[in-house]
């Protein structure tokens, strides 16, 4: 997609700064953790997964109808139903038990008899039992101890109740642990925006957007613009990745670039030579990995694209949420730029890409409403282009 690798003006170019991202998260040493079945879906096992029981876990009647012994027609004698203790001591030959779906059937049992081929008169059972037949025996399906799930997995849904159906309440994820900071001492956190402060964007959309690409964002924190806040906050940074939102451009306010510097942070992507989104950065120091996305919540979002989320997948070696088959015609007038890769925001419809507007930085509004974003690399000449996936 787009790029020749080279730099200029300082920034890279918008798929080289890419390589760059996934390079860095191949190289971190993020740790498997457990976490709670409700807070797994959609990150990567850290280790293979065993069933805790078998399944099913005890012998129970795959039908309702009559769980039977020995030759029939059988004398009935009691009722088996689902979550209730087993009925009587067990079956002898020629005995039966009433029976519901999922109920335990009693020792003894060898078949069980659907209503629909039973014959049912005066305290006897009759029919067609199928010896083995009806019943879902212990461990049939899996066996304690197998190996269900492989390291290396996305957690479905699937996989959830799985996992909780073989006696799990945690399981073992490799979810980077993200912290963003956002700052800008004109940002709050409720209201409207007004009177020079704008209503923070970037925080509620963030969480959501690692999640997608594998990680949990586990704080986040508001500050303004105090260059020793940043200092310390950046140095104190428990996580694998630090998200630090606004301070990424050249004004007065703008300390994220020397607060780096002063912290011998290594400095992996300085810009990127895309639009909107120049301004972001890439360090890592003291095994945290600093991503630096513009104030500008569009062009916050479309950093994101660029770099974080290719570097959480890499994190984890899972497969990147936002890769579309493609290229995808692109409908209307849409100008490459000279030198930047363009990020449009566009809705696919019938197999082409619309582009919705409303994409300008400050907004999130195109972006809201678009499918995805089509990378328009410098010198494009319209046709097809390469999309990426908006979750
Ligand atoms: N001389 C130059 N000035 C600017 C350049 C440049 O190349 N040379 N680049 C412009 C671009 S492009 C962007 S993007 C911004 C990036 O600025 P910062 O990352 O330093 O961010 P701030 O200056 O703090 O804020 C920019 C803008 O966004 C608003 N903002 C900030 N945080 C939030 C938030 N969490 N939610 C909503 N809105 C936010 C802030 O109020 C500003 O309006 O720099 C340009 N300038
Ligand atoms: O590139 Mo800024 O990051 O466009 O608004």
């Amino acid at each position: 997609m787009g790029g020749c690798g080279s730099d200029h003006g300082g920034s890279l170019d918008w798929s080289s700064a890419r390589d760059r991202a996934r390079a860095a998260g191949g190289r971190a040493a993020v740790a498997v953790r457990a976490v709670p079945l409700a807070r797994a879906a959609g990150a990567v096992l850290g280790a293979d997964v065993r069933a805790l029981t078998g399944v099913p876990a005890f012998d129970a009647a795959a039908m309702d109808g009559f769980a039977v012994a020995g030759a029939g027609p059988w004398e009935l004698v009691g009722t088996s139903l689902a979550g209730a203790p087993a009925a009587g001591a067990g079956l002898a030959p020629g005995q039966a038990v009433e029976i519901a779906t999922g109920a335990r059937v009693p020792k003894g049992t060898e078949a069980v008899l659907p209503y629909e081929r039973a014959e049912r008169r005066q305290g006897r059972v009759a029919g067609p039992a199928e010896a083995g037949r009806h019943v879902r025996w212990t461990g049939e399906e899996t066996a304690p101890g197998e190996t269900v799930l492989t390291r290396g997995t996305v957690v479905g849904p699937a996989a959830l109740g799985l996992a909780a159906s073989l006696g799990h309440e945690t399981l073992p994820v490799l979810a980077p642990r993200v912290a963003v900071l956002v700052t800008g001492a004109e940002v709050t956190t409720s209201g409207l925006s007004g009177e020079g402060f704008v209503r923070d964007a970037i925080g509620p959309m963030l969480p959501a957007l690692v999640e997608w690409a594998g990680g949990r964002v586990d704080r986040l924190d508001h500050q303004g613009d105090d260059r020793a806040a940043l200092a310390e906050a950046i140095a104190a940074a428990d996580a694998d990745l630090l998200v630090v939102c606004g301070s990424s451009s050249k004004g007065p306010a703008d300390h994220l670039r020397a607060v780096l510097a002063d912290l011998g942070a290594e400095v992996l992507v300085d810009g990127v030579a895309c639009r909107p989104g120049h301004p972001q950065l890439l360090a890592r120091r003291a095994g945290t990995v600093i991503a630096g996305l513009p104030g500008n919540p569009g062009a916050a979002l479309v950093a994101a694209l660029t770099l974080v989320v290719p570097l959480l997948c890499a994190m984890t070696g899972r497969p990147d949420p936002s890769w579309w088959p493609g290229p995808v015609p692109v409908a209307g007038e849409v100008a490459a730029h000279p030198r930047d890769t363009r990020l449009v925001a566009v809705r696919v419809q019938d197999g082409t890409a619309v582009p919705v507007g409303h994409d300008r930085p400050a907004s999130l509004r195109g972006a809201a409403l678009a499918d995805a974003y089509a990378v328009v690399p410098p010198g494009w000449r319209g046709g097809g282009a390469e999309l990426l996936r908006l979750p």
